[in-house]
């Protein structure tokens, strides 16, 4: 499948100013005993966005972040994070990692601050300067004495970001971060994400069953259905003027004739349709103008993300 990534503007980190892929799929393949969860993912996630990864329950969402993670091993194929490969140079490649996979893991009845501590000093590489910096960052700054328990899940879950980051990952992953959050702490989440892009350059690799959230939250979806990747969608218009769209031209009575100067297309609803993309459907109008036959309208069918996952979910309701 064409990924986007060459196509995005990027700002920010050091992938992102050579515009190498921050991760890079490579025909994955994961299997437990017989059964096959994902099926040959290829995928590059281009730097410095907020990228999601949207499939409905059980399309193989975790077990790719477990890959991504280290937490599984593929069963072939390999995953590059900043170029270094997952199956043969993990500690590299895991060094530019964040991640919260599962619930992030807190000790409640101890401080925001000290599980910040307690976690940087199992990393010998974090200042205590740079706890204080992810603390302001993730506005925690006025709770970051009081017991965890005492935290509502939005400020635990920013508080797993922040432990997430402290190291300075070129990469952010988490998966299904806003399950349970209020509408509150899922805008908040969402603000503190874009900022994180912004700020530091970090990609964000985000999971989730949620089409409406992602596509508030996300620069680019990629659509997993059954471990099979289906589309790789931009969210910011630029990257779909090459998109093939079906598109009805309203021609009137001289619809067969328009057909045969095509060479192409079907008629449907006294229309003629044509799969083209932006600049086809503007030339396409040209020969017909050309031709002396009248166009009376033009309509491309875009195609939604909406409607892509509909079809997936097999049109059941989406939240
Ligand atoms: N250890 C395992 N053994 C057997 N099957 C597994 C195992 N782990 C996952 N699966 C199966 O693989 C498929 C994908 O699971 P996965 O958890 O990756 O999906 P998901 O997209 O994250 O879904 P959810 O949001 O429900 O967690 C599911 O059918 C699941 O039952």
């Amino acid at each position: 499948m064409e990924t986007i990534s060459d196509k995005m503007p990027v700002p920010g980190a050091s992938s992102a100013r050579t515009g190498e892929p921050i991760v890079r799929f490579d025909n994955v393949v994961k299997r437990i005993g017989r059964k096959t969860i994902i099926e040959g993912l290829t995928l590059d996630v281009p730097p410095g966005q907020v990228f999601g990864f949207l499939g409905p329950n059980g399309s193989g969402k975790t077990t790719t972040i477990r890959m991504m993670t280290g937490l599984m091993a593929p069963s072939a194929g390999d995953i590059l994070i900043d170029g270094r490969s997952i199956t043969r140079n993990f500690e590299q490649a895991i060094s530019q990692v964040g991640a919260i996979v599962e619930n992030p893991e807190m000790y409640g009845y101890l401080s925001g601050y000290r599980n910040l501590l307690q976690y940087a000093r199992m990393r010998a590489d974090v200042p205590k300067e740079r706890i204080d910096e992810v603390v302001r960052f993730m506005g925690l700054e006025r709770r970051i004495h009081e017991k965890v328990s005492t935290y509502s899940l939005g400020m635990r879950q920013r508080l797993g970001v922040a432990q997430a980051i402290l190291h300075r990952p070129k990469l952010l992953i988490l998966d299904e971060p806003t399950n349970g959050l209020d509408p509150q702490g899922i805008r908040e989440l969402r603000d503190y994400l874009r900022e994180l892009t912004r700020v530091d350059g970090t990609t964000v690799f985000v999971s989730s069953h949620l089409l409406s959230e992602m596509e508030l939250m996300c620069d680019t979806v990629a659509i997993i259905q059954a471990g099979r990747l289906i589309d790789v969608h931009g969210l910011h218009g630029e990257a779909d003027a090459d998109a093939t769209l079906e598109t009805m031209f309203d021609v009137g009575e001289r619809i067969e004739e328009a057909l045969s100067l095509l060479g192409g297309g079907e008629i449907r609803d006294r229309q003629l349709v044509v799969r083209t993309n932006r600049q086809g459907i503007a030339e396409i109008n040209l020969r017909f103008v050309q031709a002396g036959i009248p166009v009376y309208g033009i309509r491309a069918l875009t195609r939604t993300l909406e409607d892509q996952f509909l079809e997936m979910t097999g049109g059941g309701p989406i939240v």
